[in-house]
C-alpha cells in the first residue's frame, strides 16, 4: 500500500470494535438511523436478517426498512412477519419507471426512508447478530469526518465441505474489484472489503451521490466518497464473519461486469459503458454464446431529483 494509505489505514481501521448499541444510543444527540435491506426473491434469510435487527428497533435504530426489490417469492410476508415495514421499488419515485438491479433498490432506499444516518445490509445474509449495525455506526456517530463506512469480514464460501473454513467467499472482490482498484484507484487499496454490501454512510453523503444501478453500486459509492470527499470520510470495522447465500460463477461474471464498468465509467474518462457480457454455454455438445445484459447507467444523486421534483424545474 502507499504511504498515504497505510496511514489512513492506521487512522480508519476498527479491528476490534467494542461499541455497545446503549453508548451509541446516547451519542445519537438528535440523529435518527435507517436499516434498509434490499431484498429480491430473499424468502429464506429476510426474515432472520430482520429479526438480528429488531432489538435495536426504537433505540439505537429508528427504523427498519425492507426495499422489495420485484420479488415473486414470501420476501415481503416473511419481513413484514419478522417487524420491518416493506416498501416495493415501484411506490418509491412512482413517476419514475424502475430499473432492475441492487443499486436501484437502493437509491430509491433513500426516498422511502427519513433516517440521518443509513446501514444498509444484504437480506441473503445467515448467522449475524446485531453487533453489525451497531459496530457500523460506532465511527459515524462518534467520530468526526467520517460519511461512509464499510464492513469487512471473514468470507467463507458456503459448499458442503467448505463450511469449516473461513476463505473462498468475496469472489469479485478478489477477481475484480481489488485489482481494478490497484490498477486505476490505488489510494483505495487499504479498503479490506470494497464490493461489502454491509455499510453504513450519512444522508447527506448518500443523497450527494450517483447510484449505479446494478451490482456496481457498492464500489461506485467508494469510488464517489474518495472523489468528493477524500480517503479520511471512509472508516471500516471489523464485523467478524459473514455468511450468505452464494450465486455461481456465471452469475458473478455479470456482477463482475458491472463492477469494471462502475470502476471505468469513473475512473477512465471516455469510457463508453460496456458491452453486454457474452458468455457460452454447453449445449449437445456445442458451445453456445448467451449475452447478459450489464447496467452501466447511473440515477443521479437523489438530492438533484428531489430538488426538481420541488421546483417543478
Ligand atoms: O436486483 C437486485 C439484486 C440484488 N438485490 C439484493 O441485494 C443483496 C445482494 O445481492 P446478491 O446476494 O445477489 O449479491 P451477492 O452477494 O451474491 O454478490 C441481496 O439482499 C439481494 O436480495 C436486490 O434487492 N435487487
Ligand atoms: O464480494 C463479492 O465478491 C460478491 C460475491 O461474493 P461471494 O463470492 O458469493 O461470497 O458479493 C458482493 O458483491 C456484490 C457486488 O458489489 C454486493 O452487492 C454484495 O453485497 C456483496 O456480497
Amino acid at each position: 500500500m502507499r504511504d498515504a494509505t497505510e496511514d489512513w489505514f492506521a487512522r480508519r481501521t476498527w479491528a476490534h470494535p467494542d461499541w455497545t448499541p446503549e453508548a451509541l444510543t446516547a451519542a445519537k444527540r438528535g440523529r435518527s438511523v435507517s436499516v434498509v435491506l434490499p431484498a429480491l426473491d430473499e424468502e429464506a434469510t429476510v426474515g432472520g436478517v430482520v429479526a438480528a435487527v429488531r432489538p435495536l428497533l426504537g433505540t439505537l435504530v429508528d427504523e427498519l426498512v425492507v426495499v422489495d426489490s420485484g420479488s415473486t417469492d414470501a420476501t415481503a410476508e416473511r419481513a413484514r412477519a419478522a417487524g420491518a415495514r416493506v416498501v416495493p421499488r415501484d411506490a418509491v419515485l412512482p413517476e419514475v419507471p424502475v430499473r432492475p438491479g441492487k443499486g436501484e433498490v437502493l437509491w430509491r432506499s433513500l426516498a422511502a426512508t427519513s433516517g440521518d444516518l443509513v446501514v444498509f445490509l444484504d437480506s441473503d445474509l445467515v448467522d449475524l447478530g446485531p453487533d453489525f449495525v451497531t459496530h457500523l455506526l460506532g465511527p459515524l456517530l462518534t467520530v468526526a469526518g467520517v460519511a461512509l463506512v464499510k464492513g469487512f469480514y471473514h468470507r467463507p464460501l458456503r459448499t458442503s465441505d467448505h463450511d469449516a473454513a473461513l476463505t473462498g467467499g468475496g469472489r469479485v472482490t478478489e477477481l475484480t474489484a481489488r485489482p481494478a482498484l490497484a490498477a486505476l484507484r490505488p489510494e483505495l487499496a487499504g479498503v479490506v472489503q470494497p464490493l461489502g454490501g454491509e455499510y453504513a454512510a450519512t444522508r447527506e453523503l448518500l443523497e450527494s451521490l450517483p447510484f449505479a444501478a446494478g451490482y456496481g453500486v457498492e464500489i461506485g459509492l467508494l469510488l464517489d466518497t474518495h472523489r468528493e470527499r477524500g480517503l479520511d470520510a471512509i472508516a471500516q470495522v471489523d464485523l467478524g464473519v459473514r455468511k450468505h447465500r452464494h450465486r455461481s460463477l456465471r452469475a458473478l461474471g455479470a456482477t463482475a461486469a458491472e463492477v469494471l464498468d462502475a470502476v471505468l465509467r469513473r475512473c477512465v474518462p471516455g469510457h463508453p459503458g460496456s458491452d453486454p457480457l457474452t458468455q457460452f454455454v454447453p449445449v449437445d455438445g456445442d458451445w453456445l454464446p448467451d449475452e447478459q445484459a450489464v447496467a452501466t447507467t447511473d440515477r443521479p444523486p437523489l438530492a438533484s431529483v428531489t430538488t426538481r421534483r420541488a421546483t417543478g424545474t
